[in-house]
């Protein structure tokens, strides 16, 4: 073959494979595999979990072996592929490196590195600093942590890690989820959920449970079995008043009820709310379990965190539905690592989100910006 058709062979075969990958295709690989480890680590570790290897921080919220030894897995294999990416991570190690925190410290080093050694399996790759003989050090695995104490911002690439979202419902045995999400300026691009002890259908609540969520901007929202690798993609179905029904919080102090019933009312909706634990609502909202998940503030002060969020509202989006805050204003990722401003959490299918807003004033007097 001559020098001039090889060329144009060559610029024929590297344009196919630009436009043959898609954006995000490593991140969302890695991201998936750093998911289902985590998943596998949390699931073991509530199997075995004692009393005394639960913290309470400063905030008055748990947090468990657990969170940390996920936080530093997920942050480790981050780390080895994108190196420069900052991370906006829930936990931090200034507890474990204190003296006392020795006994804890050391059963988080020994979780995360039977995490990162476990056999490879369907997607995995050695490259990526997991499989056999890739154990970390202490001070690798505490500074992996520490990785998470970004600051956030408005512009460049960040990472969110919420390596266990809804400790209460982990440590009550009910829903909880392992989420991650990569920013670029501020929008979420890339958001994986992955959680361990939801239904795979919810139409059958006793049958198969396990599954991730993952969603890439303009890719769609899809739905994985934490025990496979088909992906089913998620569509949000249109609701009517009866037939919508709500997602919230099981813990009345992290959204307030008695605000959701009278929205309720107002809405006339007849069906009871599904309480729910952790982005796993988020991940039902995409699939049709719930109609419309909705967060009122039960208090002055709080600030929702941006980890607690920015997975969670991308797949929503990508299965066609609506996240605003209650004043209808978008939840602004860009502002550190709380959502500033924004006040409540409405999403809802793209039919029913304005009715939503319209009722959440009425119930409450938050008045839509404009
Ligand atoms: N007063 C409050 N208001 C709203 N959210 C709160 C809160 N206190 C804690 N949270 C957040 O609520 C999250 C759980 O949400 P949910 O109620 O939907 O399960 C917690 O995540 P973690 O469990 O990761 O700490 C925590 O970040
Ligand atoms: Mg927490
Ligand atoms: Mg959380
Ligand atoms: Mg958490």
């Amino acid at each position: 073959m001559n020098f001039g058709v090889r060329r144009i062979l060559g610029v024929l075969t590297r344009s196919y494979t630009t436009m043959s990958t898609r954006p995000f295709a490593l991140e969302r690989q890695l991201g998936l595999s750093a998911v289902r480890r985590a998943c596998a680590l949390t699931s073991s570790v509530f199997n075995k979990l004692v009393k005394n290897e639960t913290l309470t921080k400063g905030d008055k919220s748990p947090v468990t072996v657990g969170d940390y030894a996920a936080q530093a897995l997920i942050s480790i294999m981050l780390k080895n592929s994108f190196p420069a990416d900052p991370i906006v991570g829930e936990e931090d190690a200034a507890e474990l490196r204190a003296e006392e925190g020795k006994v804890l410290r050391d059963r988080i080093i020994d979780l995360a590195n039977e995490a990162l050694i476990a056999p490879l399996v369907e997607g995995d790759k050695a490259e990526w600093g997991i499989g056999p003989g890739q154990t970390k050090t202490t001070a690798e695995l505490l500074d992996a942590i520490d990785r998470g104490n970004y600051d956030g911002g408005r512009t460049g690439r960040m990472w969110t890690i919420d390596p266990i979202d809804g400790t209460k419902g982990f440590l009550r045995g009910e829903q909880y989820a392992v989420c991650i999400s990569l920013l670029v300026d501020a929008q979420v691009q890339l958001g994986i959920i992955g959680c361990p002890n939801l239904p795979v259908d919810a139409s059958k609540p006793d049958g198969e449970r396990g599954c991730i969520f993952v969603a890439v901007r303009g890719q769609g929202c899809q739905q994985i079995a934490l025990s496979g690798s088909s992906e089913t993609k998620l569509t949000m179905p249109t609701f009517t008043p009866s037939t919508l029904n709500f997602l919230e919080s099981v813990e009345a102090l992290h959204s307030s009820h008695s605000t959701t019933d009278t929205i309720s009312s107002i809405l006339g909706i007849t069906r009871p709310p599904i309480r729910m634990d952790s982005q796993a609502k988020y991940g039902c909202l995409a699939r049709g379990d719930g109609g419309l998940y909705l967060r009122m503030p039960t208090g002055v002060g709080y600030r929702e965190k941006i980890w607690d969020h920015a997975p969670g509202s991308l797949l929503v989006e990508e299965a066609g539905g609506v996240v605003t805050d209650s004043r209808g204003q978008p939840l602004d990722f860009g502002l550190g690592r709380t959502l500033g401003e924004n006040f409540g959490v409405v999403a809802a299918g793209k039919d029913v989100h304005a009715a939503v807003l319209d009722a959440v004033q009425q119930a409450t007097g938050v008045k839509a910006k404009v």
